[in-house]
């Protein structure tokens, strides 16, 4: 995916990825990270999630990294915090109580820059870029997180299809990523109600990699 393309996609509010409540898988299945109070997770391409809001409320202190600024923007916001703009590098950092926003490209975030990482909230990230990027996707994520443990949630359908985002990952793909770096657990694996985009069956699972 461009990134002209998710650009647009904020720009013209086509956002059908973002979601009014916390996620129920990261609801159901956030404990079996087994994070303390205080310990700082990171939400890869985090759009403005109301997931960031849940983990806040829970007492946990969150990252987070956005290519949208226009995102960044409407989150802060929505959390009713004004948050302090510094820059690093090609990174715009907005920062407030507990938690701190990069705004840019992943790729260009650094393990220096984004400081320490506990645990990893992944959803609708790898499964938001295109097969030819996730092997980069995966292998930085675990390089510039230390290999922090990840609550990672896919979606497994038949990529002829239907066209991603989001990208089907199968099972073998999870292992081809992960295998060397965690211990894969599959916390469950259950149908998308009505298809994905009403379109095509599809099966959403929840990992846990430590
Ligand atoms: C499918 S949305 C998911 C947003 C969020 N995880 C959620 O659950 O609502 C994917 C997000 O990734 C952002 N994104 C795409 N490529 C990116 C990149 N290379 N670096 C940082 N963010 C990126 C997009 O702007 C978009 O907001």
């Amino acid at each position: 995916m461009k990134k002209r393309f998710w650009h647009q996609r904020w720009e013209t509010n086509h956002i059908a990825f973002h979601k009014s409540n916390a996620n129920l898988l990261l609801v159901t299945h956030f404990n079996k990270l087994s994070l303390a109070k205080g310990q700082r997770v990171f939400v890869p391409l985090c759009g403005k999630t109301v997931d960031i809001s849940w983990l806040l409320e829970k007492g946990y202190h969150v990252a987070g990294i956005e290519l949208s600024q226009l995102a960044v923007k409407q989150l802060f916001e929505e959390l009713k915090m004004k948050p302090a703009i510094s820059t690093v590098g090609d990174i715009e950092r907005y920062s407030a109580k507990h938690i701190d926003i990069f705004v840019g490209d992943i790729f260009d975030l650094t393990g220096k820059i984004l400081g320490r990482v506990d645990a990893i909230y992944n959803r609708a990230a790898l499964v938001a870029l295109p097969k030819k990027m996730q092997n980069r996707y995966t292998a930085h994520l675990i390089n510039i997180t230390n290999n922090a443990p990840q609550l990672l949630i896919c979606y497994e359908y038949d990529q002829q299809l239907m066209e991603g985002p989001p990208f089907s990952i199968s099972s073998d793909e999870i292992d081809q990523h992960y295998a060397d770096s965690y211990e894969i657990t599959l916390l469950v694996r259950s149908n998308v109600p009505g298809g994905l985009k009403g379109k095509c069956a599809a099966e959403e699972q929840v990992w846990l990699l430590k």
